[in-house]
């Protein structure tokens, strides 16, 4: 069932468009990101599912209650939504107490004295700061008072929770912690989550649900796995993924009765479903699906090693083949590697295709496995 549905959101900021027309369904009980680069509109989706922002046109409906439609002048305000929110800064009170930040709207919402005691002791106890309730922010670190914003969450038990780069002024420890205990408040509570941020391993390691965002455009919407692996389009495809995927320029022929794909002066063989006709297109490959070896195979490209960067588990390879950049992620710690002598290999059915027109993704007809190629 959909907890959160937009229809049609429209959002104009004077004469800029922000959102052109998007339409989006979150299921109850998921946790949804929308992830795209600066500027995208993820903000202002999130803000106009929260009341913060007014749409200009369009249907906002929370748990089956519309809270926005421009058609009937349905308008219901922020704090009439239901919503736990979490922002960039966490929005803690100064001067106010660990204990008074996180029970503040429990109070005003007159819950009974011993209702907000107990869930206030099991807020801190969740978020492990237990004992320093009796402080002030100014007392405490970016990482906890980053928990005491999600302790407010968990003691409000709100249906809908909306974070936007909640981890963005936090240092690359504390982001990788707290993504944990974000994602161990999520399971706990169920709340439906909508998420906003421009960094993809958030987005992958956290989410149900990711949609990425282009110019107020969205690009796809499914889960990490999707995301990754069947990206809808070259943008989405360039995005996610970190050393980037390697783009080729190549042309579908046939060989004799053989489909192929001319790759400078080698041919590469095709999967069998591919559904795209003879003629050029654009192929993708990710880093990790690059082997290097020593010594030439039957289906290996010549390469010479640039620049070799070991990351610690992993080490990223700057090569290059036949005039082309090439970034290859090997899963070993290597500090150097011959410069010549070298070639890549990657199996044909780890190649992804896109339209060099719309940029779309050519899809497969049917699985494919054990193809080849030869150079
Ligand atoms: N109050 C505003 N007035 C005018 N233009 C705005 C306003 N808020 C946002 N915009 C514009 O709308 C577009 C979408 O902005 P939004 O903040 O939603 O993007 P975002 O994807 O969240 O970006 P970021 O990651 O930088 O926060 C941008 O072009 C932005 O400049």
């Amino acid at each position: 069932m959909s907890e959160i549905t937009l229809r049609s959101i429209t959002k104009s900021y004077g004469s800029h468009l922000a959102l052109p027309s998007l339409d989006l369904d979150i299921p109850k009980g998921s946790f949804v990101t929308l992830l795209g680069p600066s500027g995208c509109g993820k903000t202002t989706t999130l803000r106009v599912i929260a009341g913060l922002e007014q749409a200009t046109t369009g249907e906002v409906v929370l748990g089956g209650k519309t809270v926005y439609s421009s058609g009937t002048g349905v308008f219901v305000p922020p704090e009439r939504r239901g919503l736990g929110f979490i922002f960039q800064s966490y929005a803690l009170w100064p001067n106010m107490k660990v204990d008074r930040n996180i029970t503040l709207a429990l109070s005003e919402a007159k819950k009974p004295a011993q209702v907000i005691e107990e869930r206030l002791a099991e807020a801190l106890a969740k978020v492990q700061l237990t004992g320093l309730a009796d402080r002030y922010p100014s007392e405490l670190s970016g990482g906890q008072q980053q928990r005491v914003a999600v302790a407010r969450l968990i003691a409000a038990r709100n249906s809908i929770l909306l974070m936007d780069e909640p981890l963005s002024n936090l240092d690359a420890k504390l982001r990788t912690e707290m993504r944990t205990e974000l994602k161990r408040m999520h399971r706990e509570l169920q709340a439906t989550t909508v998420y906003v941020t421009h960094d993809q391993v958030e987005a992958l390691t956290m989410s149900d649900i990711v949609v990425v965002m282009k110019d107020g455009v969205i690009q796809q919407q499914g889960s990490p796995y999707e995301i990754y692996h069947n990206p809808a389009n070259l943008f989405v495809a360039e995005f996610i993924g970190d050393p980037r995927i390697n783009l080729f320029d190549g042309v579908l022929s046939r060989s004799g009765s053989e489909r192929v794909m001319r790759f400078e002066d080698s041919v590469i063989s095709v999967p069998a479903g591919l559904q795209r006709g003879d003629g050029p297109v654009t192929f993708a490959i990710r880093p990790e699906n690059i082997t290097i070896v020593e010594r030439q195979g039957p289906f290996s490209l010549p390469a010479e090693v640039d620049i070799v960067q070991p990351t610690g588990s992993q080490t990223i390879i700057s090569l290059s083949v036949k005039g082309h950049r090439v970034t290859a992620l090997i899963p070993r710690f290597e500090t150097s590697l011959p410069k010549k002598n070298i070639w890549i290999e990657f199996p044909a059915d780890q190649l992804t295709f896109f339209d060099k027109g719309t940029g779309n993704r050519v899809p497969l007809g049917a699985p494919v496995l054990g193809a080849s190629h030869a150079a």
